[in-house]
């Protein structure tokens, strides 16, 4: 089933010279996790602005083609040229880059209690949800800490808390790691693996650690100038090395070693992770 089908997307910001998405054409189904990988400036926050409407209703510019978000408990679409971004928020749940933009609370329970109350749900389902979304993120016990004083991954993991305690179907992460240690980095993608495999959450998501999106992702897309120049799974996507290299999508070593053993006949699979090369090789 679909939640969201992007058609012929084109985007230009005001005053800007050039388009920023361009012909843009793709679907997000139910559950998945895709991947979105793209050199910098290629268009992949402009696109994920789309999913919930902030381009076109609060970034404005010239706009053309279609996004469709499909509720799945309702079987409702919504074109997002025509649906407020409240609305679209219920449906598509976005988390920046920088957590720091989206915290602003004093509690970590405010922070997460504050966009419940905005859909004016009553008080124990307020709290029942809370309870949920801090023991999702591993937040629990820290409830009365104040946000800043959290370290880079808790911050992130509370901004996916706050989001998520609005259920939404889909949930659209901006490079939620960028801004964050190695320690950081792993408390997030675990936290998106696991509401993958235990929560069924439809998830695209932009990262530059390309070996987790490889690894993870049930559909890879790859932009370059506002366009998809390459959409597969991500066996498909790492065949086209080349390509990645040329973008200057880093790739992890073990992806890097293993395509030069197979380029030379050596082994038979690209290996993705360092004990896959490692069993590829004993194989030999
Ligand atoms: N508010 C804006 N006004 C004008 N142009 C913008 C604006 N935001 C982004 N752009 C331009 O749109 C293009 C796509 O930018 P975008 O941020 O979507 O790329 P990106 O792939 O997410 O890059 P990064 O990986 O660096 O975040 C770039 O040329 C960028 O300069």
């Amino acid at each position: 089933m679909k939640v969201i089908t992007v058609e012929d997307l084109s985007f230009r910001y005001r005053r800007a010279v050039n388009y920023s998405l361009r012909d843009v054409s793709f679907e997000v189904k139910k559950g998945e996790l895709l991947g979105i990988l793209g050199p910098s400036g290629s268009g992949k926050s402009t696109l994920c602005l789309t999913f919930n409407g902030i381009i076109p209703h609060s970034i404005k510019g010239d706009f053309s083609g279609d996004v469709i978000v499909r509720d799945p408990k309702t079987g409702e679409e919504y074109n997002t040229k025509e649906t407020p971004v409240a609305k679209l928020s219920t449906i598509v749940g976005l988390v920046l880059q920088n957590p720091e933009s989206q915290l602003f609370n004093m509690t970590v329970e405010d922070e997460i209690a504050f966009g419940l109350e905005n859909l004016g749900l009553d008080r124990n389902e307020i709290m029942r949800r809370i309870m949920w979304a801090l023991e999702v993120s591993g937040l629990e016990g820290l409830e009365k800490e104040f946000p800043p004083n959290l370290s880079g991954g808790q911050k992130q993991r509370l901004a996916i808390a706050a989001i998520l305690a609005m259920k939404p179907e889909v949930l659209v992460l901006d490079e939620p790691t960028s801004q964050l240690d190695p320690v950081g980095r792993e408390e997030v993608l675990g936290l998106i693996s696991l509401l993958r495999k235990e929560h069924g959450i439809t998830v695209i998501l932009v990262e530059h650690h390309t070996g987790y999106i490889l690894r993870f992702a049930d559909r890879v897309i790859v932009m370059d100038g506002g366009r998809i120049i390459l959409e597969g799974k991500p066996g498909e996507i790492v065949e086209e090395v080349e390509v990645l290299r040329r973008l200057g999508v880093k790739l992890p070593p073990s992806l890097e070693i293993s395509h030069e053993l197979k380029r030379r006949g050596l082994i038979k699979r690209l290996a993705f992770t360092e004990e896959d090369l490692l069993s590829e090789i004993k194989s030999l």
